[in-house]
C-alpha cells in the first residue's frame, strides 16, 4: 500500500507523516512531496524511526515521481488561516494549487483514492471533482473531503462536556466543513441527553472550532496537530478499507447522491473501491433538521464556485 502527502513540509503534512511512518501497516511505503526543499530531509528524519513503512521525499515543481503506484493521495498543500481571515479566503490561492496536484493525480495515479485537507473543503474537492471529470477518470466513489478533524472534536467537547470516557463516544459530522454548514448530530450520541442550551453552545463551539485555534496560535497558523492527527485515522481507514477490512465507516464529504447538495458529508462506508456505500445519517432533532436545511444555500453556493473555477 502506497500513501502520498501532498503539502508533506507542512504543520499537518508532517504531523501527519509522522502519525503514518508510525501507524500504516508493515510493508507500506510513504510518499512525502511539498514545494518545499526541505521534503526530502522531512523523509531522511522520520526514515529514521524504526517502523517497517519505507518513507521517501520529494520536492520541487513536479508531484510525479511521489504520486507514481499511489493507491491514497492526502492533499494538505496550501495557504492556512491567519486571524480575521474565512476559510473561503483562502480560495485565491488554494483553488489553483488543489487543481494543479489533482491534475497530476489523474495523469499519475488516476485510481487512488484522494482525500482533499486543503480549505476551503466545501470548495476545493468540487474543484478537484471537475479536474478528475475534464480528464476522464472521476470516480466519485474514490474522492473525499476530509471532516475527521470536526468528528474528533465533536467527540472530545461532548466527552468533556458530560464527564465520559471519550473513547466511548461517537459522534456523527455531516454538511460540510466550515461554519454553519458543520453540523454535529448531538441528538444521536448514546447515553446522554443535552439541554437545548447544551446543544446550542456545543454546536456553536465545534463550528467556531477552527477559529479557537486560529485565534489561539494568533497569526501562527491554523489546526496542525490536531488535523494531522484527523487525517492520519481517515487515511489508515481508507487503508483498511482497501484491503479488505469490514465495517469500515468514516464521515467524509463525498459526492454521494445526497438529496440535499452534490458534495455533503455524512458517515460512508469503506471498502476496496473507496465508498462502498453512503450510508444514512439517521433521525433528527427539530434544531438539526433547521440547521441543516439553513445551510444548504452556503454549502450549494461554497460548490458552485468550485465548479464554476474549473469550467
Ligand atoms: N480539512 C480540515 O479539517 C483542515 C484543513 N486545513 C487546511 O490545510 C491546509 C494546510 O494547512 P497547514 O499544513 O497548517 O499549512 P502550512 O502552511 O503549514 O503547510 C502547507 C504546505 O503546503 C505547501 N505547498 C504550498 N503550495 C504547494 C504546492 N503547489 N505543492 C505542494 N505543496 C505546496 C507549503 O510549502 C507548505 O509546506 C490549509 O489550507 C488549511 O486551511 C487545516 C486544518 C483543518
Ligand atoms: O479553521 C481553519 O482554518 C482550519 C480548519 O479547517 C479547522 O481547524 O477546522
Amino acid at each position: 500500500m502506497k500513501v502520498a502527502v501532498l503539502g508533506a513540509a507542512g504543520g499537518i503534512g508532517q504531523a501527519l507523516a509522522l502519525l503514518l511512518k508510525t501507524q500504516l501497516p508493515a510493508g507500506s511505503k510513504l510518499s512525502l512531496y511539498d514545494i518545499a526543499p526541505v521534503t526530502p530531509g522531512v523523509a531522511v528524519d522520520l526514515s529514521h524511526i524504526p517502523t517497517a513503512v519505507e518513507v521517501k521525499g520529494f520536492a520541487g515543481e513536479d508531484p510525479t515521481p511521489a504520486l507514481e503506484g499511489a493507491d491514497v493521495v492526502l492533499i494538505s498543500a496550501g495557504v492556512a488561516r491567519k486571524p480575521g481571515m474565512d476559510r473561503s479566503d483562502l480560495f485565491n490561492i488554494n483553488a489553483g494549487i488543489v487543481r494543479n496536484l489533482v491534475e497530476k493525480c489523474a495523469a499519475t495515479c488516476p485510481k487512488a483514492l484522494i482525500g482533499i485537507i486543503t480549505n476551503p473543503v466545501n470548495t476545493t474537492v468540487a474543484i478537484a471533482a471537475e479536474v478528475l471529470k475534464a480528464a476522464g477518470v472521476y470516480d466519485k466513489n474514490r474522492l473525499f473531503g476530509v471532516t475527521t478533524l470536526d468528528v474528533i472534536r465533536s467527540e472530545t467537547f461532548v466527552a468533556e462536556a458530560k464527564g465520559l470516557n471519550v473513547a466511548d463516544v461517537k459522534v456523527n459530522v455531516i454538511g460540510g466543513h466550515s461554519g454553519v454548514t458543520i453540523l454535529p448530530l448531538l441528538s444521536q450520541v448514546e447515553g446522554v441527553s443535552f439541554s437545548d442550551e447544551e446543544v446550542a453552545a456545543l454546536t456553536t463551539r465545534i463550528q467556531n472550532a477552527g477559529t479557537e485555534v486560529v485565534e489561539a496560535k494568533a497569526g501562527g497558523g491554523s489546526a496542525t496537530l490536531s488535523m494531522g492527527q484527523a487525517a492520519c485515522r481517515f487515511g489508515l481507514s481508507l487503508v483498511r478499507g482497501l484491503q479488505g477490512e469490514a465495517n469500515v465507516v468514516e464521515c467524509a464529504y463525498v459526492d454521494g447522491g445526497s438529496e440535499h447538495a452534490e458534495f455533503f458529508a455524512q458517515p460512508v462506508l469503506l471498502g476496496k473501491n473507496g465508498v462502498e456505500q453512503v450510508l444514512a445519517y439517521g433521525e433528527v432533532s427539530e434544531f438539526e433538521a433547521n440547521a441543516r436545511d439553513a445551510m444548504l444555500d452556503t454549502l450549494k453556493a461554497d460548490i458552485t464556485l468550485g465548479v464554476d473555477f474549473v469550467k
